[in-house]
């Protein structure tokens, strides 16, 4: 396969000096490129395939790649009606109307929802990208508009509100900059609360920091102890997609991220494969996907759906009759707070923003974040109307 040289490879995060000074120091001890039978066990696909002399991955085991990287988002001519005809544009406009069906709109049936939430104690929680920001091109330009903020400001100030991410935690509180706010990083690994307020759990232990106005904050990390691997991985990932044009390797502290949203299509195996070649040397790592996103994190019991049940039980809101959990978001990785929410025990409401069917455990939706900020309006209007 030809592959251009010349191209970088940026990293982000939320300090690219330190970043890129961290990256300089481990360049000298990558680990070594994959072995000739190697496996890797990731979400979906469980690779125990010899590899091939030449290199290139086998072309079943490329194509379950290549389908769920397509899958992963809609190409455009899917989503925006501008560009399909009127027949399709109604086609489509008709299969969604029958998706609602099955998962209802949350602002047309906003009366309903509100008269099971009557009595209760709403908690809420919400993904970042694509449901308080839109997706666009570039991942560190995902900036969410001020109408947004204040939506989520003013819910914040009646429920407790968590933002749940797959970024660092860093990086999604500088994006929403509000302290107030419970934040969720790295898909629930890194867990902050809201400045000066204590946070306790009976089995995970905290540790205390100072966030930038000089508070306390109390932090829970579920995975510390793979930093060092994290960082490896890391530099590692750079390393072997740098000559792919348009990738990006975005660091989210306790997991990575590489976007193939601005690669050529052709060029998505390569991605699949270098990403591959990668992690197959990290048993103790997974890889699951995104939109347009492959992300690489810890074998670890623990993701969106469990630091929702541990900011539950860490509120004392677990297990109560009159608490009403609300999650909405748009990703794969969200599907697990949606189960818990419908199969656990402490029974809520997910709400999947998207403006094409799709299967989820969630039982409402929203089409887009403008729809999202509709609801967190009319959540505020609901609550102050009870006086
Ligand atoms: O859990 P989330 O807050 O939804 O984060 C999931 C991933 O979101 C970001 O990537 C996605 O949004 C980008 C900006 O719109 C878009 O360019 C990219 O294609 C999407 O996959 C973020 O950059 C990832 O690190 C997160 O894991």
């Amino acid at each position: 396969m030809d592959i251009k040289s010349g191209h970088s490879s940026p990293v982000m995060t939320d300090s690219p000096q330190i970043s890129n000074s961290r990256l300089t120091a481990r360049q000298s001890r990558l680990p070594p490129y994959s072995s000739a039978t190697a496996v890797s066990q990731n979400n979906n696909l469980l690779l125990t395939v010899p590899r091939k002399k030449t290199g290139i991955i086998d072309d079943v085991k490329a194509n379950a790649w290549l389908d769920a990287m397509i899958a992963s988002s809609p190409t455009p001519a899917i989503v925006n009606k501008d560009n399909i005809s009127s027949s399709d544009a109604t086609t489509t406009d008709m299969t969604y109307r029958e998706w609602t069906v099955k998962y209802p709109s949350a602002l047309t049936t906003f009366e309903k929802i509100m008269s099971v939430a009557k009595g209760k104690r709403i908690a809420l929680f919400l993904d970042y990208d694509g449901t308080l920001s839109p997706i666009v091109e570039e991942p560190d330009a995902a900036y969410m508009s001020s109408d947004m903020r204040t939506a989520v400001q003013n819910v914040a100030k009646y429920f407790p509100t968590a933002i749940i991410s797959g970024r660092s935690r860093d990086k999604v509180y500088e994006f929403v900059g509000l302290s107030e706010l419970y934040y969720a990083g790295s898909h629930g690994m890194d867990i902050m609360s809201p400045a000066g307020e204590s946070l306790n759990h009976k089995h995970l232990s905290r540790t205390v920091s100072i966030n930038e106005q000089g508070k306390d904050v109390n932090l829970f990390q579920t995975a510390s102890e793979f930093l060092p691997m994290i960082d490896k991985l890391l530099c590692s990932l750079v390393e072997s997609t740098k000559d792919i044009k348009g990738v990006k390797v975005e660091d989210n502290r306790f997991c990575i991220s590489v976007h193939y949203r601005n690669v050529e299509e052709k060029n998505w195996t390569l991605v699949a494969q270098c990403v591959d070649d990668v992690i197959r040397t990290y048993p103790k790592l997974r890889l699951t996907y995104g939109r347009k996103v492959l992300e690489i994190r810890p074998v670890i019991d623990w993701d969106k759906g469990k630091a929702v049940t541990f900011l539950l039980e860490s509120l004392g809101l677990n297990n109560c009759e009159d608490v009403l959990p609300i999650y909405v978001g748009d990703d794969r990785t969200d599907e697990d707070a949606f189960k818990v929410l419908r199969d656990g025990p402490n029974h809520g409401y997910g709400v999947l923003v998207s403006a094409m069917p799709k299967v989820s455990n969630a039982f409402y939706s929203l089409r887009d974040p403008s729809e999202v900020m509709e609801f967190l309006k009319a959540l505020v209007t609901w609550k102050r109307s009870l006086g």
